[in-house]
């Protein structure tokens, strides 16, 4: 982890503080499954108007906590707070604030998708309109469509539209764009935003980096039930106070002739075709990137990605958790 990136200690007390006002703390939490613990003393707090989002592995623990906030299960240990209440024991005041979609789209396969709205809308004091809302998500012209017969991007845009339906204060959506097509993630993440500017508070987990890089103003790092990682994407990336380019083009440059550049210090070819160049002391970015594109313009090579910085989230993801999969 980068020395500008704050540690997660560090984090955790400025979160403390900030307790007062946040929409969700997380404090000491722990959970397990028989002798499984899948949660381990996480500790996190998400401010109001906040886009929050938890990235981990699989079984890393993120469904057990987002579903434990929702008030769906019980702490082994720690305190939870969400709007200021307890989830379970204040669920009656909580629930009509909040807005959930889940993971599993356990709608009614015999109810059509307006159907599903109207039923949840009368859990709420202010609903939106269907009709409005079933245009948003791109269901209008399904919205006679029983649930079963609902394509698997149709179902996720229904339980998008479930969660937002009652004007919640505070959002969780649970790998919201999973099975979405392109069009259909570009709409939920064009919705996300707009809820973000009438300060809904958001908590959503992915498994897409570039979702998380795009809408979260901070991002939680989970794995094996641990914070392992919490701070805004442009931090985690090194945007801010970056001293590296990475691109990517044809594997076998010369990274010797790239480090004698006038502004580089150092060059790698990381992985095949991709590689990474320091600035010296006297160096900028955008000298080194002069320096660069001419040395590349001379060589006839042709780049398919540049980036400021130490690389992408998911660079930063793979580093922090390790490359084997999960079970
Ligand atoms: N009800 C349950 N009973 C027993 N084990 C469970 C239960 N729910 C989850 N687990 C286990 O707890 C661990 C954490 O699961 P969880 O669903 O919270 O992870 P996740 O980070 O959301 O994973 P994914 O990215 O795959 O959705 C996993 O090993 C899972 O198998």
């Amino acid at each position: 982890m980068s020395a500008h990136m704050q540690t997660t200690a560090q984090r955790a007390s400025s979160d403390a503080v900030e307790q007062g006002e946040a929409a969700i703390v997380v404090d000491n939490f722990s959970k397990s499954y028989g002798s499984n613990r899948v949660v381990n003393h996480l500790q996190f707090s998400v401010r109001q108007g906040e886009v929050f989002a938890l990235l981990g592995p699989n079984g890393a623990g993120k469904t057990t906590t987002v579903e434990t906030l929702e008030g769906y299960r019980t702490p082994d240990e720690g305190t939870i707070r969400v709007l200021g209440l307890d989830p379970l024991r204040e669920a009656q005041t909580l629930k009509p604030q909040i807005g959930v979609m889940l993971q599993q789209d356990g709608l009614y396969p015999g109810l059509t998708a307006r159907e599903v709205l109207h039923l949840f809308a009368g859990y709420y004091k202010q609903p939106q309109n269907i009709d409005a809302l079933l245009e948003r998500v791109g269901l209008t012209s399904a919205a006679k469509t029983r649930c079963r017969r609902l394509s698997g991007g149709q179902k996720r845009r229904l339980a998008l539209a479930v969660a937002l339906v009652g004007n919640p204060a505070l959002v969780f959506l649970d790998e919201p764009t999973a099975g979405m097509d392109p069009q259909a993630r570009l709409v939920t993440w064009e919705i996300i935003r707009d809820l973000q500017q009438k300060g809904v508070t958001i908590l959503l987990t992915t498994h897409l980096m570039d979702e998380a890089e795009r809408l979260a103003d901070r991002v939680a790092i989970i794995d094996h039930g641990e914070l392992i990682a919490l701070d805004t994407p442009a931090n985690m990336t090194g945007v801010q106070n970056a001293n590296m380019v990475r691109f990517v083009a044809p594997a076998g440059l010369d990274c010797q002739q790239m480090a004698a550049l006038p502004s580089a210090r150092k060059a790698e070819e990381v992985r095949p075709g991709s590689y990474l160049i320091e600035i010296n002391e006297a160096g900028s970015i955008p000298a080194l990137l002069a320096d660069l594109t001419a040395w590349l313009r001379d060589q006839h090579v042709t780049l398919s990605e540049l980036r400021v910085g130490h690389g992408s989230l998911e660079d930063l993801f793979l580093r922090l958790t390790g490359s084997e999969v999960r079970e």
